[in-house]
């Protein structure tokens, strides 16, 4: 996967002299000690952070913890103090902590955009001229400019309010309208600050399941600073979480859930529900951990009532459930298979816990079997580890 965004022991100080604050960041001071001594403010330190093309990586943490300060140094809206920012800039990655004002110039049109909170349209003027804003402020000529924007407003199907004033529209149409304008500038990048902080919660939900629909075709890079965890679990490929300026754990959803770095984290995620995020994959035992049944056969359960016979290539040659031949039920499809006791449910490693779970509810907690594409036996789930993996323990 190609690298869209390289920060590289990026630190940014505000304030007028900064060498004294970076040594007291080499000795790990905090935001306070700096502040105090020095009279700077410590915007980041120490952020390493790589992402890639066609990620929606979010940058979380507390009011004041640094992320907007990260992802406007993606621009040059703040200046680095020391280290690198790396941004593709069609086959080769320009650093742009260092490069001219051409090259930063080109970069702000043609390949980072920058979508702040609310997306603010303007009421006097339409729909259409709205999405087109970015492109005419960019100086696209007309004909191209009017091309992109109706191909952007179908996008969203909101051709047929092309004409209508800003102010004729719902909310929730204008922020849709805004996702419109925003996507429309055609940047492979998208620096978006606390987009739908100020919405309420409906319409912010329908917001983020319009992003992550655009971006299912779109597949632009998104990075994108959220305070709210449940946003950033639901849309973020990848999850960066900040304390004081400084990076604490930076992980897919579920690493972030299961495996939260410090008591910072923890204390984010308490009140998340894990099944929003899990999947069968987080919770399995690797076939590798069952145990033998000896004889080339491998328990699936601690309670030994399911055992599988695999081949060399990982398919089953054979599968008993309390010593007798079974019948397959997919978890999807439990509900038209009541429990007798013959079968054994399976599912794909990408099928949500939930499902899972409700497998194992309509099956008395049968043990369920996971297959990846090529139908090879990956591993199995217990009763035991989706208690552990709900409960974190
Ligand atoms: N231009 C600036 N000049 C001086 N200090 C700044 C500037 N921008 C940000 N800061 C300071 O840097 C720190 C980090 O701010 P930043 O806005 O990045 O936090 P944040 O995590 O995005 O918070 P919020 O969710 O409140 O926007 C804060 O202490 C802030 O006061």
């Amino acid at each position: 996967m190609n690298v869209a965004v390289d920060f590289k022991n990026v630190d940014i100080v505000f304030g007028p002299d900064t060498a004294d604050a970076l040594a007291m960041v080499d000795r790990g001071a905090t935001r306070a000690e700096i502040l105090e001594q020095t009279g700077n403010v410590l915007g980041c330190a120490g952020a390493n952070l790589t992402i890639h093309e066609g990620e929606i990586s979010v940058l979380m943490g507390l009011s004041g913890s640094g992320k907007s300060t990260l992802l406007r140094a993606v621009n040059r809206l703040n200046i680095v103090s020391r280290g690198q920012v790396l941004v593709k800039d069609g086959e080769k990655m320009v650093n742009v902590v260092s490069c001219d004002a051409a090259t930063l110039r080109r970069l702000r049109q043609n390949q980072v955009a920058m979508v702040f909170q609310q997306f603010g349209l303007l009421p006097w003027r339409t729909v259409e001229e709205n999405v087109g804003l970015g492109l005419e402020l960019a100086g696209v000529p007309d004909a191209e400019r009017k091309a992109r924007v109706d191909k952007q407003l179908k996008l969203v199907n909101l051709d047929p309010w092309a004409k209508k004033y800003a102010h004729e529209l719902s909310g929730g149409m204008q922020q849709r309208v805004g996702l419109a304008r925003a996507f429309a500038t055609e940047a492979p990048i998208l620096l978006m600050d606390e987009p739908f902080s100020a919405l309420d919660p409906l319409i912010r939900t329908k917001l983020q399941d319009e992003l992550l629909q655009l971006q299912k075709t779109l597949k632009k890079t998104i990075i994108f600073v959220s305070h709210d965890l449940e946003e950033a679990l639901k849309i973020g490929s990848h999850i960066t979480i900040m304390e004081g300026g400084r990076i604490v754990q930076t992980g897919a959803p579920e690493d972030i859930v299961l495996r939260p770095a410090n008591d910072y984290v923890r204390d984010f995620i308490a009140n998340v529900n894990p099944l929003s995020v899990l999947t069968a994959w987080n919770v399995m035992r690797d076939r590798r951990d069952l145990e033998s049944a000896g004889r080339g056969w491998t328990w699936l359960d601690r309670r030994k009532t399911t055992r599988f016979k695999v081949d060399k290539d990982g398919l089953v040659a054979a599968a008993e459930r309390d010593g007798k031949p079974v019948e397959w039920v997919s978890c999807t499809d439990v509900e038209q298979h009541p429990e007798d006791g013959t079968q054994v449910y399976w599912a794909n490693p990408g099928t949500p816990l939930k499902t899972v779970m409700l497998a194992m509810h309509r099956s008395q907690t049968a043990p369920v079997a996971l297959f990846d594409e090529q139908s090879r036996f990956v591993g199995a789930i217990g009763v035991r580890d989706v208690l552990s993996a709900v409960l974190r323990r």
